[in-house]
């Protein structure tokens, strides 16, 4: 993110949150680099990760977080690890490239863009067979690069339509993070607004802190702010009263795994969020680009939605446990918004409107043509 002048809000930080290196591959290839988020925003510091165990434990407590930023990782550390096996023998290289992919496959099972990261570096071993591993090597150097790639141009145009959506002056809820810091740059819920500001364009942001994990008051708050965006920290339970004020004309949230029919897996809150949004008349987008969408999953149903520790309820952020160490905690990572209270889903082939079984599926038959 590089030194933001404290002082000073505005264009002069916009490009170092846009463009904040937030996940890359070390120059010599053997390590992936990250900003460790769960020390934003008060301090910016970065991680190396080198073994299947660092990788792990980086996606696992969201120190990299966010569904393509995620599968980003995932690509530059299973390259890291295809590295540091020792054999030449096709067979020996693909057993061991598959316990990697396994182990870093478990560390979060909501967002497809782990999986879908994993199963691409994975085919580039199995459909080069007859490739010496060094080559193979070569390739999946490559490919990693490739997903950040798209990633950027992927959330560029997601920016792009997203802004068509909404007009200068506009108040704008968000929830959790989609920002730059959970993709590649701009971000997808965030990247609109970003990318107005370039424009000369202003945007009222109220944006809930998100509980457990707060990331719209730790992460969201901190990139529009320092971007000289007009950005209002609310808690998730005053939602209600700022629709209700007529203060928010769209609520713009990101994903973390889209179903065949529309049905989207989002941070906790997200389907409460909706529910209210149709109650006040209020357009709710999805934002989120075509390697978040799963059409292997024919509805909500079939998303698995991670369960986290009780400790990040009851005494994560607090100086002394807020409840007792007897009374239980169910902490859903996620909820899933069904597809009848989105009003479109933003990708980066198109605004994408009901019937989502149809224009999903274009999705992909454009990325085809
Ligand atoms: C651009 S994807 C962001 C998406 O991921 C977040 O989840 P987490 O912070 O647990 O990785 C949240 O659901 C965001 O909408």
């Amino acid at each position: 993110m590089g030194i933001l002048k404290k002082e000073e809000n505005g264009l002069e930080n916009l490009e170092k949150i846009t463009h904040v290196e937030n996940v890359k591959l070390s120059e010599d290839g053997k390590n992936v680099i990250i900003i460790d988020q769960t020390k934003l925003p008060n301090r910016e510091e970065y991680l190396t990760l080198h073994t299947a165990g660092d990788l792990y434990e980086a996606i696992f407590e969201l120190k990299v977080r966010g569904a393509p930023a995620i599968g980003i990782c995932a690509g530059y550390g299973i390259y890291v690890l295809a590295r540091q096996i020792e054999t030449e023998d096709y067979d020996r290289f693909l057993e061991e490239f598959r316990k990697y992919k396994e182990y870093l496959d478990s560390s979060r099972p909501t967002a497809v863009n782990l999986s879908w990261a994993l199963n691409r570096m994975e085919n580039v071993v199995t459909s080069h067979s007859d490739l010496p591993v060094s080559k193979i090597l070569k390739l999946l150097e490559q490919e990693s690069r490739m997903i950040q790639e798209e990633d950027i141009r992927m959330c560029r145009a997601i920016s792009e339509f997203g802004l068509s959506l909404i007009h200068d002056g506009d108040g704008v809820l968000t929830h959790c993070n989609a920002g730059p810091l959970a993709t590649s740059q701009y971000g997808t819920a965030l990247g609109p607004l970003f990318l107005g500001k370039e424009r000369g364009m202003n945007f009222k942001v109220f944006a809930d802190e998100t509980r457990p994990l707060l990331q719209g008051a730790r992460l969201t708050s901190h990139e529009l702010a320092k971007s000289g965006i007009d950005v209002t920290l609310i808690c998730d339970n005053m939602a209600s009263l700022v629709m209700k004020n007529g203060w928010i004309q769209a609520c713009f949230v990101g994903c973390d795994r889209v179903a065949a029919n529309g049905d989207t897996a989002n941070k906790i809150g997200t389907s409460g969020v909706a529910i209210l949004a149709k109650h006040y008349g209020i357009p709710l987008y999805v934002l989120g680009p075509s390697s978040t969408i799963d059409l292997n999953c024919a509805s909500g149903e079939d998303i698995t939605i991670e369960l986290r520790d009780a400790d990040e309820i009851k005494t994560k952020f607090y100086e002394e446990p807020m409840a007792l160490p007897e009374v239980k905690c169910y902490n859903p990572a996620f909820d899933v918004t069904d597809h009848t209270l989105i009003t479109a889903i933003v990708t980066e082939e198109g605004i994408c409107y009901p019937p989502f079984t149809d224009s999903l599926a274009e999705v992909f038959r454009k990325k085809r043509s």
